[in-house]
Order: structure tokens, then sequence, then C-alpha cells
């Protein structure tokens, strides 16, 4: 059974209609999230919920019973909320606020305070951290101690629905992982259900398992934020540029609004630099590049903003790895369509980046090398037929500027040139022909490209842009080489 279901529900302040059929249904131990610019609608819908406000459109069904048939006193055995300002009751120390809570537990026109009720009116205070703070009047806690507070009377209810309005507005960092770790907590072990409105959206991505995202009143989204938390729904409903970044350990897409001023005049390398997974490297670009790759994912021609390239065992070999890589990524919280997802054995870590900003343009290099499968290609027929084994040398090229195809396919070109002359300098040979190597059989390559400012219509080596990156997949290649060669050493 759902633990709430609210059912085309609209509703006006006077003429100004401010819902708009609004469905969608909770399940038990869900933590479920409303997004929304200002004034969108999420606290008229909180309200709602609460009966706080009559429902004059729409169904709303809490726990399977109609909330029109339930009274103030059941509701509140049910369901707990924590508005988005709290009146501040002066005289009333923590503890005396927090046993409120235990109202509609309480029976009898004498209620007695039970053993259980102190139990839990100590629990929840701990757990919201304010043990030592207990019998502290609530005037002299901060705002942010203050809500912790209230959440602990709300707690106290132990509702079976918790419902809150911003639940970190007022806490610092360490207050608001503190707080969601415990209502996710609360989720997993008592089946507690949650419904919050936030406003940040990378914490709602984080916690929530599913969000609702509001505009002017209406759904414009439902579902996990990893699927429905788009950079373009969420630019259309805040109308403001949102990267999507991934979180570096939580598997779930982070977000940031970027200023307009920034995005006018901060080069695009300047900002970029790889950044790790246990067991990938990652770049993320501020905007879609085009890139030409020849990676497992997002091959041919792309828009993309995010470069993965994933570790695996030597001895990985899965005739699927395309679609492996495809499920990393997705449970890495990766949009699939929007990145470049390559494989090394390589350790990741031994990563060169190599960047050069001149005036016209500027260059970054980012590159694996492992050489275990290194290949002449001018021989490779002799070889036995070659096994694709994941020892590689993986290479993504972004270029501040605007290249024309015709430049993609040349910077390819230069860039697969100065490799194989870099492996010939290196004295890397194809251990089955004798002779020098010029790259390994499942070598990648990706180019990309911010497709702003001057346009490049070549990238050959007669030109500024080819030698420069000439130079720069070469000295990378070398580095890499080094790295794996010193680490190989070492073991
Ligand atoms: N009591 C009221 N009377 C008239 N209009 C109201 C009332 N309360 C809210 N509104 C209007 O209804 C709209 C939705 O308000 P609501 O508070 O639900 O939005 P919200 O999404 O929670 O916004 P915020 O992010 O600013 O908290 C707003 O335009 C607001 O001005």
């Amino acid at each position: 059974m759902m633990m709430l279901d609210v059912r085309a529900v609209s509703h006006r302040y006077g003429q100004k209609q401010v819902l708009d059929g609004v469905t969608f249904s909770v399940k038990k131990g869900e933590l479920f999230g409303i997004l929304g610019p200002n004034g969108s609608g999420k606290t008229t819908l909180l309200k709602l919920i609460s009966k706080e406000l009559p429902l004059a459109s729409g169904e709303i069904v809490m726990s399977g019973r109609l909330l029109s048939e339930l009274s103030a006193k059941q509701w509140a055995q049910l369901a707990a909320v924590l508005p988005q300002a709290v009146e501040t009751a002066y005289g009333y120390t923590v503890k005396e606020t927090v046993a409120l809570g235990r109202y509609a537990h309480q029976h009898g026109l004498f209620p007695t305070w039970t053993a259980e009720d102190e139990t839990v009116v100590q629990e929840v205070i701990a757990a919201v951290g304010l043990a030592d703070k207990i019998d502290e009047p609530l005037e002299r806690l901060s705002g942010g101690e203050r809500q912790r507070a209230y959440l602990a009377r709300a707690l106290a209810q132990e509702p079976q629905l918790l419902l809150l309005d911003e639940p970190t507005n007022h806490m610092d960092i360490s207050g608001q992982v503190r707080l969601l770790d415990q209502l996710a907590q609360s989720a997993r072990t008592r089946g507690l259900t949650v419904v919050a409105v936030f406003h940040d959206m990378s914490i709602a991505s984080l916690y929530c398992d599913r969000v609702l995202v509001l505009k002017e009143g209406k759904t414009a989204a439902l579902g996990a934020p990893a699927d429905v938390m788009t950079p373009r729904l969420l630019n259309d409903v805040f109308a403001a540029p949102v990267v999507r970044q991934a979180h570096p350990v939580a598997a779930k897409p982070m977000f940031s609004f970027v200023p307009q001023q920034q995005r006018k005049k901060a080069p695009l390398i300047g900002g970029l630099h790889p950044s790790f997974l246990d067991d990938a490297v990652v770049l993320v670009a501020h905007k879609p590049l085009r890139v030409l790759s020849s990676a497992l994912v997002g091959s041919g021609f792309q828009w993309v903003t995010h470069f993965v390239n994933r570790h695996v065992g030597l001895d990985y070999d899965n005739p699927y790895a395309d679609e492996d890589m495809r499920r990393y990524l997705e449970q890495h919280g990766f949009s699939v369509a929007q990145t470049i997802g390559m494989m090394t054995a390589v350790d990741v870590h031994d990563v060169v980046w190599r960047w050069e900003d001149k005036e016209a343009f500027s260059v970054a290099v980012m590159v694996t090398a492992g050489v275990g499968n290194a290949v002449d290609a001018a021989r490779a027929w002799q070889h036995q037929p070659l096994a694709a084994k994941p020892g590689t040398i993986n290479m993504v090229i972004i270029i501040d500027g605007t290249l024309t195809e015709a430049a993609f396919v040349q910077a390819v070109m230069t860039a697969t040139e100065a490799k194989a002359k870099a492996l010939a300098d290196h004295r890397v040979y194809d251990p089955e022909t004798g002779t020098v190597a010029t790259g390994t059989s499942t070598d990648s390559l990706a180019v990309a490209a911010t497709q702003t400012g001057r346009t490049f219509a070549y990238a050959g080596t007669a030109t500024e842009l080819g030698r420069e990156l000439g130079r720069l997949v070469y000295e990378a290649t070398i580095e890499a080489l080094d790295r794996y060669e010193r680490r190989r050493g070492r073991r």
C-alpha cells in the first residue's frame, strides 16, 4: 500500500491557480523530494497534505484513508510536519518543546507521562545532536539548533510520514548531512516515509529516492533524480544554466548553477581538471562539447559533458563490454547520453593531464597509457587474430575553439601520429613482430571542442592548433608511458 496518494490536486488562492492537477504516490520508506522555483506551489502542496489548507479539488489518501476522514489527532498519529518557519514559543526548553510531540500518543483527559514517552524524547533529542542542550530555553539556541529541536518534536510523534519544508534551511553543512543521514536511516530501518521540499538540487539528488519537480503549479518531472534531473529540464524549470556533475564518492549527480559572468569570461580549460572515482578518472565540462570519438560508449560525433576512463582488471574479458560500461555509467550517476566512456587496465591515477593556453585557443590532453598489447599497425596482419584486451592507450583532447568536421578528423590524425612517435621514441615494441609499435590493439581517442570562439578549419601539423596538439600529445604520451613503466617496475 502507498503511504501517500496525491491525486489530481489543484489549488487556488482567490483567482490565482497555484497547483494544477498534481498527481503522485509515495511508497512506505521512501525519501521523496519536492523541487521547484519560488512560488511553484511546493509549500501549498505540503499544507494541503498536512490539512493546514482545505482541499478543494482532487484527493489525498494517507495510508489508505482519505484525508478528509482523518481527525486532527488521527492525522497526528500518522504524520508529523516541520514547517518552513516555526514561531519560537518563548520560555520552553528543548525537552519541553520536544515533549509536545508526544501529544498524539497520550490518552484520556489527564494524560500521564509514561516511561515510553521519556525514552522516545531522550532518543530523538540525542538523534538530532541536542543532548547537551536538553534544558536550554529555545530562544538561546541558534537558528539551526532550533530547527533541529523542532525536527526532534516531529520525530517524537513517531510518525509514519514526515513532511518537511526546507528542513536544512538554517543548517550548516554538517548539520544538514547529520539530519539527512538520520532521516535516510529512519527510512531504511523504521520504514519512515519522508516528503520534503528542497531548494538544493544536489542535496535532493543525493538523498531522495524520487523527486517531483514543480513548475508553475504543474508537474514538470517525476522520478529518480538521476533520470529526471537533466540539465535541460532544470534549465527550463529554473530558467538558469545548470551543470550536472558526478559526485566524487556517491553515485548521484550533483548540480551547480553557472553565474552568467563566469560563463562569459572563464575559459573552459582553465577550470577543467581530472577528478577521480575509486576506479575511474573523470573529466567534467561545464557545457556540452562536440566530440568525435572511438570510445566504447559515445562513439562517433556527440555532444557530451562527461568523459569517464574506467579501470578494469587485466583479465577483463567481456564480449558485452559496451553494455557493461553503460551500466557502470548509470550506476555511477552519469547520463549515458552525455558521457564518453572508455576502459583501461592501467591504474587511472597514473593519468597525465597537460594543457596549454594560447591567445587564440586552448588545448588540453588527458592520457592513460598501458602497452601490454602493443601493436605495429603496419604489421598487425602478421598477428594471430587479436583479442580485444584492455591494455590500452586512452586519450581525451579538449580544444577551446570551433572545429569544422575536417578539423576534427585532422586533430585525430595529428594526435595519432604524435602518439605513434612517442611509442617509437620510448622504444615500445610489438612483442609478436619485434618491430616498433604504433599503438595498442584497443586504443581510444576522443577529440572534443567547445564550438565557441575562433573557428579552425584545419588541425593538421601545418596549423598552429595542430602543432600545439602534436606537442602536447607527444609529451603527455611519453610521460604516461614513463608512469606505466615505473608502476610495473615497482611490482
Ligand atoms: N495565503 C496566500 N494567499 C495568496 N497567495 C498565496 C498564499 N500563499 C501562497 N500564495 C501564492 O501561491 C504561490 C505558491 O506559493 P507556495 O508558497 O506554495 O510556493 P513555493 O513553491 O513553496 O515557494 P518558495 O520556494 O518561495 O517557498 C505563490 O505565488 C504565492 O505568492
